[in-house]
């Protein structure tokens, strides 16, 4: 595996310390490991192949360990690339080995869009993924797409309320939120998560569930989104960051409170509440992070 943890990171400070010959340790260090220590697993790959790779075998350990526990896997997916990489998820052996017909598919966010237009990530999923494997349609949960964007996170939100009543999704006892198997998302250049943006009133959101936007600095403007609490509550989080056009936003991201303590990205609110978080990173999506630490690449070797 072409991955290196955070807390292995955090756990070699004379490593971070030797570069600063007999100095106290500088806060920006500190504050370095503090978030590593906190923000979960990191794994950086040399190419998209092995991110796909590595994340098709993630998700496929996944649903057989909920599977086996719970007789079901609930997994949210978002838009953008990430779904292209689930392409290894149809090939062998996962096409054969995954207990498909255990799956429940849901979304975290989803563009206010019919579901056979070009922007909707339903269709997406669909095309490159979900109709290439054998998830039943009857599992497959989208939005109303003959609703208001209101409507649609409302009526999600019931929807998602209903299964969690039956446990098909999983309950936080912590939160009260539902506690999906695995949410699956990607970081945009501007630290985005599902349709959640920087500096957006949706960040804020701690009552509902689902909510919506109508003013996504991407278009379409009319979106519906998971909130951050229903995505901290998750048994698993995975986030996967791509392209140098991810490298800033990524180096924000591992030291947050470090650079930007009063304007964190999307990205940097993810904190699982009792779950774990795994980071797949792309090396172009990583270019920064060697300099967080003191210019030093070794502290992410690959
Ligand atoms: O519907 C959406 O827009 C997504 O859910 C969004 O969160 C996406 O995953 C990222 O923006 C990355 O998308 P790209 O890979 O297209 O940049």
């Amino acid at each position: 595996m072409a991955g290196k943890e955070f807390g292995v990171l955090a756990d070699s400070p004379e490593r971070i310390k030797g570069r600063r010959d007999g100095e106290d340790e500088h806060q920006w260090v500190r504050d370095l490991k503090k978030n590593m220590a906190a923000s979960g697993e990191l794994r950086i790959f040399e190419s998209l192949e092995d991110l796909a790779i590595d994340l098709a075998e993630y998700v496929a350990q996944l649903s057989e360990v909920f599977v086996k526990e719970r007789g079901f896997f609930s997994i949210a997916l978002t838009g953008g690339s990430l779904i292209s990489l689930m392409r290894k998820l149809c090939e062998a052996p996962y096409n054969k080995t995954v207990d498909w017909t255990k799956w429940y598919v849901f979304w975290t966010d989803e563009r206010a869009v019919g579901k056979t237009h070009v922007d909707s990530n339903y269709k997406l999923a669909k095309d490159g993924f979900l109709s290439k494997v054998s998830v039943l349609s009857s599992h497959i949960h989208s939005i109303n797409d003959n609703l208001t964007v209101e409507e649609a996170a409302a009526s999600y939100e019931f929807l998602i309320r209903q299964l969690v009543k039956v446990r098909i999704i999983d309950v936080s006892e912590s939160t009260d939120c539902p506690k999906f198997d695995l949410i699956l998302l990607e970081m945009g250049s501007d630290g985005h998560i599902a349709s959640l943006f920087p500096h957006h009133q949706a960040l804020k959101q701690s009552e509902e569930w689902v909510t919506f936007i109508t003013d996504s600095p991407e278009p379409p403007p009319e979106r519906i989104t998971f909130s951050i609490p229903v995505i901290n509550s998750a048994s698993n989080i995975a986030v996967v960051a791509m392209g140098d056009d991810r490298a800033a936003a990524m180096q924000l991201v591992v030291c947050r409170n470090a650079v930007a303590p009063d304007a964190p990205l999307p990205a940097s609110l993810i904190s699982p509440t009792e779950g774990n978080l795994v980071w797949f990173v792309e090396r172009e999506a990583a270019t920064f992070l060697g300099t967080i630490a003191g210019d030093d690449q070794s502290l992410i070797e690959m």
